[in-house]
């Protein structure tokens, strides 16, 4: 693998969370590119629309920038949010362990994902909240024997706790770096104007 030193671009992935409405997408991101703030609120706000956040990490070296898209589970707002899927480079897909309706709904969400980006995306399976395991209606290995049949990591995760978010992004993007080619981003730029990227196959 190339590895892009200090004072060199970083590289800018393109991250898209799906799941059905409440599984704890939003949480999972704050949890991750907010530490220390609660990612988890007594009462829930639903996303409206889209929303992204960018985390600078560093892995093997190699610094990225990971732009990570949060998309609206809300049956209203699909058509919306499956269409931020195009040039995606990786998904985190999100179901709830005390929801079975969210973990059904992930085989159709798949199907989404390759249809909108592709074979070649890298996807990791998340059963979300499992802090409440007295209300767990999902077994984990049912999760895992979904994730194992479409070829793709699992991990049980609360964004509550803070349990297995960050491994999860870590595992995600290093798949992403080692089959992928990224765009090239000026770490000290913000804004995303076309111009400023081009493409780099680094890897
Ligand atoms: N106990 C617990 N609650 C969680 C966890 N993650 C999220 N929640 C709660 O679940 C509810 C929904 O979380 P969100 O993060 O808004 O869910 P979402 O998937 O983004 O929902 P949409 O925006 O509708 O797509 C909120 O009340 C969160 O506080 C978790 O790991 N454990």
């Amino acid at each position: 693998m190339a590895v892009l030193g200090q004072g060199q671009p970083a590289l800018l992935v393109k991250v898209v969370m799906a799941g059905e409405s409440c599984v704890g997408k939003t949480s999972i991101v704050r949890s991750y590119t907010e530490p220390g703030a609660p990612a988890c609120s007594s009462s829930y706000l639903a996303t409206i629309g889209i929303d992204f956040k960018v985390k600078p990490i560093t892995l093997n070296d190699t610094r990225v920038k990971l732009q990570i898209w949060d998309t609206a589970g809300q049956e209203r707002f699909h058509t919306l949010s499956t269409s931020y899927f195009r040039g995606a480079q990786g998904f985190v897909l999100v179901y709830d362990i005390t929801n079975m309706d969210s973990f059904q709904g992930i085989t159709s969400w798949m199907k989404d994902i390759h249809e909108k980006a592709g074979d070649e995306v890298d996807i990791i399976l998340l059963g979300n909240k499992c802090d409440k395991e007295s209300e767990r209606v999902v077994p984990k290995r049912k999760g895992e024997k979904l994730a194992w049949e479409h070829g793709i990591h699992f991990f049980e995760t609360s964004a509550k706790d803070n349990v297995n978010i960050e491994d999860a992004f870590s595992l995600l993007t290093k798949e992403i770096l080692e089959k992928k080619s990224c765009v090239l981003y000026d770490l000290d730029v913000v804004d995303l104007n076309e111009s400023k990227k081009r493409t780099c196959c680094a890897f």
